[in-house]
């Protein structure tokens, strides 16, 4: 379906929690949140019902993100259910990897095309430290086993932070020399985190790159995705690099996508706490045709651009990124 700015809303990120094991200090307080009581967040069943009536407005490629989606019992078979519609041609997720490798197979069996993983340093004490609980040896073994399964192109989202040093790029050129892999570096957005600052800017993980390759990223457009990321490869590499810079260079003038959070809010924009709520209407026996209603509502109301865009700045934000799911 287009937007008053003729762009093709065709995508949907649907959080499926907002709970997680780690507390990225860039994605939520060291205490955590507070998480939603389980009656509060969408049930499988009225997440397929949301998914088909969607679908019949346009919606064709689905994101699973949280919080930490594999934490939710039950998503393989809720992927499964999404796949058994028939009408998604792509089913993807955002995950921190630590509890993919039981379910990697699993997940491709039920229908899972592809997943993107979070990995900001290879150094196991900086790791720690980012992510205040998580394990880098945990995430690793989910990068492998989602090779192993078959969930290609896997792809690794680095935030820019100032942990990452030298010898993580030295790391990833290694990575996507070797492997079809897509390691995109993703500048920090100040959206519900610790308040953040430092860690190089794209230009700088650029050159070093560059150095680190002794070659020149040229740029590629054989990298399958939905979102936001610019791709460069150097020659003969099997992997690439992306960059997703919301902050430096947006890419609102190509938005596609709405957002559904775990609570039943449909989210016109990321960086905007405008929200429509499903949840209410769903549950008071909204008809096919007025759950419709409500998705075009969140259509129209998609803003041009963030308010970055709109030298406004960005609004104070009501919810954590895990709140939202990025
Ligand atoms: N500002 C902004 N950031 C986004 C948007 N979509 C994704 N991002 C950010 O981009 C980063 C990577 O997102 P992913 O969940 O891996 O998904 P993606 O890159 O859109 O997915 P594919 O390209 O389909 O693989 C995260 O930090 C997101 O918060 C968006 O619409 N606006
Ligand atoms: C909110 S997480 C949810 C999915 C999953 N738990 C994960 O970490 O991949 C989705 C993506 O948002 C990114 N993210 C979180 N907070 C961010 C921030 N403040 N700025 C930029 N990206 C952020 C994460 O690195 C991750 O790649
Ligand atoms: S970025 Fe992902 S893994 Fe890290 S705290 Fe946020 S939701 Fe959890
Ligand atoms: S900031 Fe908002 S308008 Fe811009 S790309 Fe992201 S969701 Fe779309």
């Amino acid at each position: 379906m287009l937007d008053t700015y003729e762009r093709n809303i065709n995508y949907l990120r649907i959080s499926v929690t907002d709970r997680c094991n780690f507390r990225c200090v860039y994605c939520m307080p060291p205490q955590g949140k507070r998480w939603l009581d389980h009656d509060d967040i969408l049930t499988y069943e009225e997440l397929l019902r949301l998914i088909e009536v969607f679908n019949r407005e346009g919606v064709t490629k689905i994101r699973l993100t949280g919080g930490e989606p594999l934490v939710r019992k039950g998503i393989v078979e809720f992927i499964a259910a999404v796949t058994a519609l028939g009408r998604i041609k792509d089913i993807s997720l955002t995950t921190n990897g630590s509890l993919l490798p039981p379910l990697a197979k699993d997940l491709k069996a039920a229908g899972l095309s592809r997943v993107n993983i979070s990995l900001d340093t290879v150094n196991p004490a900086s790791f720690a430290r980012l992510t205040t609980c998580g394990r880098l040896e945990d995430t690793m073994k989910g990068i492998e086993s989602a090779m192993e399964a078959g969930l290609a192109p896997v792809k690794l989202n680095v935030v820019l932070t100032e942990a990452l040093t030298e010898k993580d790029l030295a790391y990833f050129v290694e990575l996507v020399y070797r492997h079809p892999i897509a390691v995109r570096f993703i500048e920090y957005m100040p959206i519900g985190g610790r308040g953040f600052g430092g860690g190089p800017d794209i230009a700088t993980v650029k050159k070093m790159l560059n150095e680190a390759g002794r070659a020149l990223l040229k740029p590629t457009g054989t990298v399958r995705g939905n979102g936001p990321a610019k791709y460069y490869q150097f020659p003969r590499a099997q992997g690439a690099f992306g960059f997703i810079t919301p902050i430096s260079e947006h890419f609102c003038s190509a938005c596609n996508r709405l957002r559904l959070t775990a609570d039943g809010k449909l989210r016109p924009c990321l960086l905007s706490n405008d929200e429509i709520d499903v949840k209410t209407p769903l549950r008071n026996g909204a008809s096919d045709r007025e759950l419709a209603e409500l998705f075009h509502a969140a259509v129209a109301a998609k803003p041009q651009g963030h308010s970055l865009c709109r030298s406004s700045g960005f609004p104070d934000f009501e919810r954590t990124m895990s709140q939202i799911g990025g």
